[in-house]
């Protein structure tokens, strides 16, 4: 049977508050699946649910092809890592790491087996006698991560794992998950408020806002191809411009400005016009110049952050406020500039329902599999 995790029309409530609204997907055997979204939009408590910590209010939970509603965590085949690490103070790494196999009774020899494989992965050699306190957060994270790993469950749940450590350290345990995941190919959900570990470490990302799933797919189509607004402002920072306009004819209103869209788009639009639709375009996909360019919107720089590497422009063209970022220094608050959306980089919602009207020469997560999206990460 695969180690496909399923959600059948979950939902979750606490009293009268439903915070997990009618999930329905698959989690595949073998990837990462990162659960990304808010503070507080349910992405613990689907873990939870997974891990058998929490009720199911309604709907089915399959695991392995068997609906486990009320099977007991312990009979779930999964491990899980919490962002608290959760050791055991008066037991030393080694007796952390091995508690959970000597419980399963599993034979001396592939304890050590194990123990050893796991030391040397999670470089945590030398560390095998030293109590949880005499460790550093990053030691003690390891050790978490290797008390889980020797398990070799099939399903590994991990909440918010990485987010005690500092960049440096978080990237790193980064690529030990990697490796991991690469030896023993459990299936792997992930809880992160962390874009940019979601976008680095994902097979796909299923994005929660609100208790509801807004988008699953991988991470180069939620960041090309959001299917809806809140997406398209979620992912990615700065934060993407929305815009209110029109189209008509392959042109896009934004007020008193127009400019035309590409041929791919235009039969895209299928010969329709849209009044009072958002048009939405990331702050990196903005050209800015000082001088006039087709297709381009004038605008004014209201004022600009810089980052040191590149800058934000905040600017306003046609009465809306726009973001862009350039690499270059020398903009100056007040100026005159003009703004060139990137045809092949623009975006469509219908004003109602913040859905997207698609994107010409769609993909979708069905033609791209897990190996083609690991090589382009
Ligand atoms: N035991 C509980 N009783 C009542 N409400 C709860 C309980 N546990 C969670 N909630 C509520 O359910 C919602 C989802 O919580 P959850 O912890 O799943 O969010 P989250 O996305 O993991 O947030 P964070 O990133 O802040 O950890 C929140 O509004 C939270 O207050």
């Amino acid at each position: 049977m695969k180690k496909e995790i399923q959600f059948e029309h979950v939902k979750k409530s606490y009293g009268d508050t439903e915070v997990v609204k009618d999930l329905n997907f698959t989690i595949k055997e073998g990837e990462r699946l990162i659960l990304l979204g808010p503070s507080g939009c349910g992405k613990s408590t689907i873990l939870r649910m997974i891990a058998g910590l929490e009720n199911i209010t309604d709907g089915n939970l399959y695991m392995n092809g068997e609906k486990m509603n009320h099977v007991p965590s312990g009979l779930r085949n999964v491990s899980m890592v919490f962002q608290n690490y959760a050791l055991y103070p008066h037991m030393t790494v080694k007796q952390n790491i091995v508690y959970g196999l000597k419980v399963q009774k599993l034979p001396k020899q592939e304890m050590e087996n194990r123990l050893n494989s796991v030391m040397e992965i999670l470089q945590l050699r030398g560390l095998e006698d030293r109590l949880p306190k005499s460790l550093s957060g990053g030691q003690r994270q390891r050790v978490a991560l290797a008390r889980a790993t020797v398990k070799r469950s099939d399903f590994f749940l991990l909440d918010e794992p990485l987010s005690n450590l500092d960049a440096q350290l978080r990237e790193s345990a980064r690529k030990e998950l990697v490796k991991i995941h690469e030896m023993f190919n459990q299936t792997i959900v992930y809880v992160t408020h962390d874009q940019i570990e979601a976008m680095t470490f994902a097979d796909r990302i299923a994005l929660m806002y609100n208790g509801e799933l807004q988008m699953l797919d991988t991470p180069d189509n939620v960041y090309h191809r959001p299917a809806n607004v809140f997406t398209a402002k979620f992912i990615g920072s700065p934060s993407a411009n929305i815009l209110e306009a029109d189209y008509r004819n392959g042109w896009v209103h934004t007020g008193n400005q127009a400019f035309e869209v590409n041929d791919s788009w235009k039969e895209h639009m299928n010969k329709q016009s849209f009044d009072d639709i958002l048009f939405g375009i990331r702050p990196e996909h903005l050209e800015l110049s000082t001088s006039p360019m087709s297709n381009g919107l004038e605008g004014r720089i209201k004022y600009i952050e810089n980052l040191g590497k590149s800058c934000s422009i905040y600017l306003e063209a046609d009465g809306q406020e726009m973001i862009a970022v350039s690499e270059n220094g020398s903009w100056k608050q007040g100026q005159s500039v003009y703004v060139r959306p990137q045809s092949d980089r623009i975006h469509f919602f219908n004003k109602a329902t913040e859905k997207s009207l698609g994107h010409p020469a769609e993909r979708t997560e069905t033609n791209q599999t897990i190996e083609e999206r690991r090589v382009l990460v």
